[in-house]
């Protein structure tokens, strides 16, 4: 399974996550999360990093041209969509996207399939809450394009192996304290997951 650790805001996690084989890191572009990271801060991280890193920069509530802008000027190279958008938004940004489904519902992940989409646990704050999805939901149900999120810790990534999960994502799992994380947290949650 792919890695993405999230909610990164400084280049001493950034370097860890990657060096313990981390395949992508989040960069949240909120300004009400507690992870929040201004752009010109992020493109210092980003700067830091060594080649073949997915950097994702993360969204709500923002328009396609400020999304564009915001990966050029950092140097993101993909940008995850946390709000409810029309699907024609997706092709009016011009750079590459991910879109998020907040899942209340099974049915609600039975959609969008033929395209690698992040499937998080629905909460009213966005994102980062530690909220665990109905794991029965994706039985039976072919997950190579879905990269799991919500509530993911080094306690319970292994036992996604049997879905074939094309990725998994974590933020709260990892942390020492909100925008911070425990090293040792993020190396373990790499080494599960990647068994
Ligand atoms: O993390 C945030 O604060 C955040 C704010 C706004 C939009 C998205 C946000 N995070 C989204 C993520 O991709 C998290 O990694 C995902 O929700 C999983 O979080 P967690 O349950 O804490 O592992």
């Amino acid at each position: 399974m792919r890695v993405k650790i999230c909610g990164i805001t400084n280049i001493e996690d950034a370097l860890l996550a990657i060096n313990a084989g981390a395949d992508a890191l989040g960069f949240v572009f909120y300004p009400e999360s507690p992870r929040y990271i201004a752009p010109e801060n992020a493109k210092a991280v980003i700067a830091a990093l060594p080649p073949f890193v997915e950097k994702v920069a993360l969204f709500v509530n923002e328009t396609p041209d400020v999304i564009r802008s915001v990966c050029l000027s950092t140097g993101c190279t993909l940008a995850q969509i946390h709000f409810d958008v029309q699907d024609d938004f997706f092709s009016d940004v011009h750079f590459p996207t991910l879109r998020v489904i907040r899942a209340q519902k099974k049915e609600d992940i039975l959609t969008y399939t033929d395209e690698y989409r992040l499937i998080d646990a629905y909460c009213e704050a966005y994102g980062g809450s530690g909220k665990r999805l109905n794991i029965e939901w994706f039985e039976g149900i072919d997950c190579s394009k879905i990269i799991l999120a919500g509530g993911l810790d080094p306690e319970n990534v292994a036992s996604l192996k049997p879905y074939g999960f094309y990725g998994v994502d974590v933020s709260s799992g990892v942390e020492a304290s909100y925008g911070k994380k425990d090293h040792k947290l993020v190396e373990t949650f790499i080494q599960k997951a990647k068994v």
